[in-house]
């Protein structure tokens, strides 16, 4: 059963507006420039064509984007806002749809999905039991992609992304065109003044060249790596009255890069999966370990700080993340690590140090209190052993993390790497950039996953 407000001939939820307070919201207006725009790939008009079945696997393409993909799991890059002024036909169209149905969003969200679990009512399993926090995941998703699709180079890392990432909810292919007719159906319904039959091809065009991509990726990911790994809680170590270092052993060898994440669900709220990033390098013995700050009124973090033990088993899908360490460059890090976002900056520097190399790695470690400064001594000690890594912690005084970094420097060297709220995220990115960091060089993972990972 969904809520009573994904009623579908009724949907009683007030509008949205826009995605709250993150500044990337859905249906935003992007301005920044991107690529040049490349041709979606046409179709016929008007209905969701069957999903071609997954194309015969490739070799791995070659990286086209600016963020290093090293070799080993795929570190995707988000999509960049595209450029107006060079959009496809398709493109602006879409975008078109998107800005009249923004001030109803969390009507079109509340329609879509009441649509898809009457028609489709097989697909409702898929999807957790309450569907307040993870609802719109989806719709958003594509929506998102569907505005990016002139920026292929990104979007297509994205959606593969996206597509290996469903395998662990049972997604197939045969599932793409319900989910594609019902979206159609929640706009035709909402964008009332702009959608005409040119609008309904593009989005058609547009969402099978999407769903394309997904189902190919996933078709890919098949032959090499299973849907989710089962993991087994090795250790729990309770640091404070809400922090905890759960640490795992996954069923199956687990590839990943330092500075990744994952999603991770437990027994006790099935089907609700929340982000975590690996708080150490690879190891030999294949264990991973996350650090969890139970938050109020988060489900799977209070389960996993304040219920999980050794011999739960949780469920672990892909590894996922771009902001892994550039090893082609020898241009020192600069990190900031804000409360739990410690753990990926963590592993960060143990992958720089198992390269062997010397460049300067900086870390500001950032907390509210010393008592939250949590795993401070597990930093000074790698602090000890390399004499590349400098470990600053700074607890706030009036002065927030970010703001600490513009008492030293030169950074014009170094590489930025950012962790934690979304908040310090978003002024740290401003600070880099002020400190004269190039934004191209400045990496961290999508506040819009932070916040759902917030739970
Ligand atoms: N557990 C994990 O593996 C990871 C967690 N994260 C995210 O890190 C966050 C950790 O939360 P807490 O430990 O409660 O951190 P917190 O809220 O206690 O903040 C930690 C540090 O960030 C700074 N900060 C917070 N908000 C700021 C803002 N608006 N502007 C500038 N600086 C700000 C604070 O000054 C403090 O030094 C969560 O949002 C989590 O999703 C990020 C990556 C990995």
């Amino acid at each position: 059963m969904f809520e009573a407000r994904h009623s579908m001939d009724a949907p009683t939820t007030t509008s949205a507006g826009s995605d709250p307070g993150d500044g990337g919201g859905w249906f935003t207006t992007r301005t920044t420039a991107g690529p040049d725009p490349t041709p979606p790939g046409s179709e016929p008009e008007g209905r969701i064509p069957q999903p071609r079945p997954a194309r015969e696997p490739r070799p791995a393409e070659p990286a086209r984007t600016a963020p290093v993909a090293p070799a080993g799991p795929v570190a995707e890059p988000r999509p960049q806002r595209p450029a107006r002024q060079s959009a496809s036909p398709d493109a602006l169209l879409v975008r078109r749809t998107m800005e009249e149905v923004g001030p109803v969003a969390d009507q079109v969200t509340s329609y879509f999905y009441a649509l898809l679990f009457v028609r489709h009512p097989e697909l409702r399993q898929l999807f957790p039991v309450a569907m307040d926090t993870q609802r719109d995941r989806l719709l958003k998703a594509l929506l998102t992609a569907a505005e990016h699709i002139d920026n292929q180079d990104v979007l297509v890392a994205y959606l593969k992304n996206l597509g290996r990432g469903h395998r662990k909810y049972g997604t197939h292919a045969g599932h793409y065109p319900a989910v594609g007719e019902c979206l159609i159906a929640a706009l035709t319904r909402y964008a009332t003044t702009t959608w005409d039959a040119p609008t309904e091809a593009a989005w058609v065009r547009t969402y099978t060249a999407i769903s394309q991509i997904m189902i190919d990726a996933a078709a890919e990911d098949e032959l090499k790596a299973p849907p989710w790994w089962l993991a087994e809680v090795v250790s729990h170590d309770l640091r404070t009255s809400d922090i905890a270092v759960v640490t795992v052993r996954p069923n199956q060898p687990y590839p990943f890069l330092a500075g990744q994440y994952t999603t991770l669900e437990t027994p006790w709220w099935p089907r609700i999966w929340r982000h975590y990033s690996f708080a150490a390098a690879p190891r030999s013995d294949g264990l991973l370990s996350f650090h969890v700050k139970a938050v109020p009124a988060g489900w799977v973090s209070n389960a996993l700080v304040h219920r999980a033990r050794p011999g739960d088993v949780l469920r672990l899908g892909p590894p996922a993340g771009s902001m892994t360490v550039d090893h082609s460059t020898d241009a020192g890090l600069l990190c900031l690590g804000g409360g739990t976002g410690i753990a990926p900056i963590k592993a960060l520097v143990e992958d720089v140090a198992e390269h062997g190399e010397r460049r300067p790695v900086e870390v500001f470690y950032g907390a509210r209190t010393d008592h939250d400064l949590y795993d401070i001594d597990t930093m000074l000690r790698l602090q000890r052993t390399h004499p590349w890594l400098a470990v600053r912690p700074i607890v706030d005084h009036g002065l927030q993390l970010p703001d600490a970094v513009r008492d030293y420097g030169p950074w014009d060297e170094y590489d930025g790497y950012l962790s934690g709220p979304p908040g310090m995220i978003r002024s740290g990115v401003d600070a880099l950039r002020d400190v004269g960091i190039p934004v191209d060089r400045i990496r961290h993972d999508s506040v819009e996953d932070l916040v759902a990972a917030a739970n």
